[in-house]
């Protein structure tokens, strides 16, 4: 695939939920990614690429000074064949602003994470930058957490601790989830559970109503089992989420509570490629 930066065009309109996936992600890039950003952080999943095609779209000239952090395999992809500069955590452990998907979030900002088995590093990214921002279509705009994903907090496990584990969240004299499943690879794909980039399994695991109330409880409880490596769950941690909605408009949620209505599709053009 070409790099995006050498032809990018004022892309085709999008519709529907892709529609609002880039409505979101370019409102984010626009508010938050400044020429004075320089160390930027990548999330995962189906809207981020369209946090970086943004990001490509301001051009090669401010690119060129900055470095990308990826979360991932499919992260790294993007900012590879996006043009841009890939770096490691290990050499920038400060970031200026991660941007990232999520699977659902809360009228708190909480969010579970990890439908795409990627928040272990996508957390390390998040919790590293100054600023932690949101992106997601209005599918992922939720009253509480659970009601509209229903696959359960993605729950990074050490392969060996997987099976005491499963029993642990099952016993409801123990941890008590409604229900744990081992993550497995989808059909067609390689036998045997989903294995993360960290060479761990996932283990998705549905809460009770009165419990997703309290997400940060969730997480505090399962990070003290022994044999679990990170939990899906990102409690206070986001600046802002951005919703691209079905119509065209922009919900922002702050942290504070504060929300934004932010106008049509109109008012977010597409960026045109900068000369250089
Ligand atoms: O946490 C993630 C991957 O582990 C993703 O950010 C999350 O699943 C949202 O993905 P999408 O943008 O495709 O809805």
């Amino acid at each position: 695939m070409a790099s995006l930066s050498s032809n990018i065009v004022d892309p085709a309109p999008l519709s529907g939920i892709e529609g609002a996936k880039r409505l979101a992600a370019w409102t984010a890039v626009d508010r938050h990614i400044k020429p004075e950003h320089k160390i930027i952080g990548i999330g995962s999943g189906s809207t981020v690429p369209y946090v970086v095609e943004r990001i490509v779209a301001q051009g090669k000239e401010v690119n060129k000074d900055r470095v990308f952090l990826p979360t991932g395999f499919q992260s790294k992809e993007l900012i590879v064949k996006g043009g841009l500069t890939l770096a490691d955590i290990d050499q920038y452990t400060e970031l200026d602003v991660t941007i990232d998907g999520a699977d659902e979030v809360d009228p708190e900002l909480n969010c579970i994470k990890g439908g795409g088995a990627c928040q272990l590093r996508e957390k390390v990214l998040a919790e590293a930058a100054e600023t932690f921002i949101v992106v997601a279509d209005y599918r992922k705009n939720s009253h509480l957490l659970g009601t509209a994903w229903k696959q359960g907090v993605p729950i990074e496990v050490s392969p060996f601790a997987y099976a005491p584990l499963l029993n642990a969240l099952l016993s409801p004299n123990k941890l008590g989830a409604k229900s744990a499943k081992l993550r497995m690879s989808p059909s067609g794909g390689k036998a045997g559970p989903v294995v993360t980039d960290n060479g761990n399994f996932v283990i998705d695991a549905v809460f009770s109503e009165s419990e997703y109330k309290n997400p940060k409880e969730i997480l505090v409880k399962l990070k003290l089992v022994t044999g679990v490596v990170e939990v899906g769950l990102f409690c206070g941690m986001a600046k802002v989420a951005y919703f691209g909605n079905e119509d065209g408009s922009v919900t922002a949620l702050f942290a504070s509570g504060r929300t934004e209505l932010i106008g049509k599709s109109e008012e977010i053009l597409p960026a045109k490629a900068q000369e250089n």
